[in-house]
């Protein structure tokens, strides 16, 4: 983890509400949460406290009622007349709950893990294209030869999970958000998906990675740090050891129980 006390991406006092004017419904109460270089940040909570939802408003791809957002200390609020939201937009990687609806059924996984790397990066040629391809593969346990060419039918959830998440790191991001990526893929396959975010954070130990989840077995294996959202406020956070060994809420620890850690 670096040791950079500024973090890469920080979200500050966010409240967030949907409905009608006349019914509506406050999913976030002030939060306040925020990630450095290098480090995995998991944000846990029941069903509905609005982890998505933070964690979509810190990504960009949400907005706050009100709150600021900034990523490499340059404000994402406004999208993209703010001066960070390109740069965010750029340099993050996204991967969400079930990965065949991330995926153009239409393509092979070649042209779908290449896709950002083609739209950004024109000075490239296909040699080179193809050769960042098969690197981003390779790196999430696929061997290239037996996948480039399938398409996502010819996949299973897990092999699906891990092109998407070959997909999210082909530009190199700064930043990975992964909502929950496990919860779709059957036991056996989980424990691939985890090792394919420990072959990242090996290889490239200034990435940031923002994992909301419900499985705190996951949560214990991969987080440095927690952050425990209740009903839309922030409940704790502190360090995965701190966290799980000495919860400082009833709630959190009720969290801990029932998962049965
Ligand atoms: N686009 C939306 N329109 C209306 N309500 C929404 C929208 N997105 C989220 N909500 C509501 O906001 C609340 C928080 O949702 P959110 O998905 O952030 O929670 P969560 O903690 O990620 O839940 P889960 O673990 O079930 O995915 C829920 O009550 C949800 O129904």
């Amino acid at each position: 983890m670096s040791n950079s006390s500024v973090p890469l991406l920080s979200a500050h006092s966010i409240t967030k509400s949907f409905g009608p004017r006349t019914a509506r419904h406050q999913v976030l109460f002030d939060v306040s949460a925020d990630v450095h270089a290098g480090e995995c940040l998991a944000v846990i909570g029941g069903s509905g406290s609005g982890k998505s939802t933070l964690t979509r408003i810190m990504l960009g791809l949400e907005s706050a009622d009100s709150g600021s957002v900034e990523y490499e200390s340059q404000s994402i609020v406004g999208g993209r007349k703010s001066p960070g939201f390109a740069a965010l937009r750029r340099e993050s990687g996204l991967v969400f709950q079930d990965p065949f609806s991330s995926l153009d059924p239409r393509w092979r996984v070649a042209k779908s893990v290449a896709e950002p790397l083609s739209l950004q990066r024109r000075d490239l040629n296909n040699t080179d294209i193809d050769e960042r391809v098969a690197a981003a593969l390779t790196m999430a346990g696929l061997e290239p030869a037996d996948f480039l060419n399938r398409y996502p039918i010819d996949l299973s959830g897990g092999q699906a999970q891990r092109v998407v998440i070959a997909r999210a790191i082909i530009n190199e991001p700064k930043v990975i958000l992964a909502d929950e990526p496990m919860s779709a893929i059957d036991v056996a396959a989980r424990i691939q998906i985890l090792d394919t975010f420990a072959a990242i954070r090996a290889a490239r130990p200034s990435t940031a990675i923002i994992m909301v989840s419900h499985d705190l077995g996951v949560v214990q294996h991969i987080a440095d740090r927690i952050l425990v959202l209740h009903d839309g406020r922030l409940e704790e956070t502190g360090s995965t050891a701190e966290v799980l060994g000495n919860p400082q809420s009833d709630y959190t620890r009720q969290l801990i129980e029932a998962a049965s850690l």
